[in-house]
């Protein structure tokens, strides 16, 4: 079985580095002309699968706009995922858990498992509750193949007070997470399974990301302020890790097909070029 690390690494070479996000505001709902329910919902969704599914390499679903939706949503959910899996895209779901280890243990399940109807190809985790409360989703990562994403400089600015403070050996809680990834990764070929989030949005670090051998999600591009030049002063030397991630700016450009794609197209030619300084 293949590694979420290698998938991933064979993804990016193959479709460019970006992740375009699935994020159905009701504000861009209005502005493609669909209704904000169910059914604008499952429009919304299923266009951007038929356009970009086949041509980024992760698309990144934001449950939270699922959700609103109740039950009826989740189905959206489910039915766009299986779609974006069968057109090749290699499926983030962005639902940010994290709880103590037990509970963890059934949202890996739930996310992490093939039998599951949520099987996605990895999801985002917060570790509020320590990285090691993670542990299960980690484990089942590996079991399968999957990848796990884990929180560690986001791009909103009150992040930053928590994430920034210094503990009692003066290492940031960013760079405590950084490490205990770090240590997960360790010795992975060509790239771990277990990823990190950094904001595109926060400037320099002060943080050591040259030992995570994980992919670096990077969002906060284009809608919240950052553009692919800035990832330099964010990554500097990591940058080949990164994987940068749109949301509201690629899908602003749409319903029209060709100019939705056309907007994808434009933003991993920026993030190549971006990358490619490294
Ligand atoms: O995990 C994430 O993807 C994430 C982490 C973070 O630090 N900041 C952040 O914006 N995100 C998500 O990335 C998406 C950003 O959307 P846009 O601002 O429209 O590009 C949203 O779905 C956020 O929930």
């Amino acid at each position: 079985m293949e590694s979420f690390g290698a998938r991933l690494h064979r993804a990016v070479s193959e479709r460019g580095p970006l992740c375009v996000g699935i994020d159905p505001h009701p504000a861009l709902l209005a502005r493609w002309g669909l209704t904000d329910d169910v059914d604008g919902l499952r429009r919304f969704a299923r266009t951007v699968v038929n356009v970009l599914g086949d041509r980024v390499a992760v698309i990144k679903p934001q449950s939270a706009f699922f959700e609103r939706f109740g039950s009826q949503g989740l189905a959206v959910l489910e039915s766009t995922i299986r779609q974006l899996r069968e057109r090749g895209a290699l499926v983030l779901l962005d639902v940010k858990r994290g709880d103590i280890g037990s509970t963890v243990r059934a949202y890996a399940s739930a996310y992490l498992e093939p039998s599951s109807p949520m099987y996605v190809d990895a999801v985002t985790a917060s570790p509020f509750l320590g990285v090691g409360s993670l542990a299960p989703m980690f484990e089942l990562a590996a079991t399968h193949g999957g990848g796990v994403f884990v929180l560690a400089l986001t791009s909103n600015p009150e992040g930053a007070s928590v994430q920034r403070a210094r503990g009692a050996d003066g290492r940031s809680v960013a760079q405590l997470v950084i490490d205990e990834v770090s240590q997960l990764n360790a010795g992975a070929q060509p790239l771990g399974s277990i990823g990190l989030v950094v904001g595109a949005t926060v400037g320099e670090t002060g943080c050591d990301l040259s030992a995570v051998n994980g992919p670096l999600l990077a969002p906060g591009l284009g809608a919240q302020g950052a553009t692919a030049a800035d990832l330099r002063t964010v990554f500097g030397s990591a940058l080949p890790a990164v994987l940068p991630s749109y949301s509201r700016e690629v899908l602003g450009a749409g319903p029209d097909p060709a100019a939705l794609r056309a907007a994808a197209d434009r933003a991993v030619g920026d993030c190549r070029a971006a990358l490619a300084m490294s």
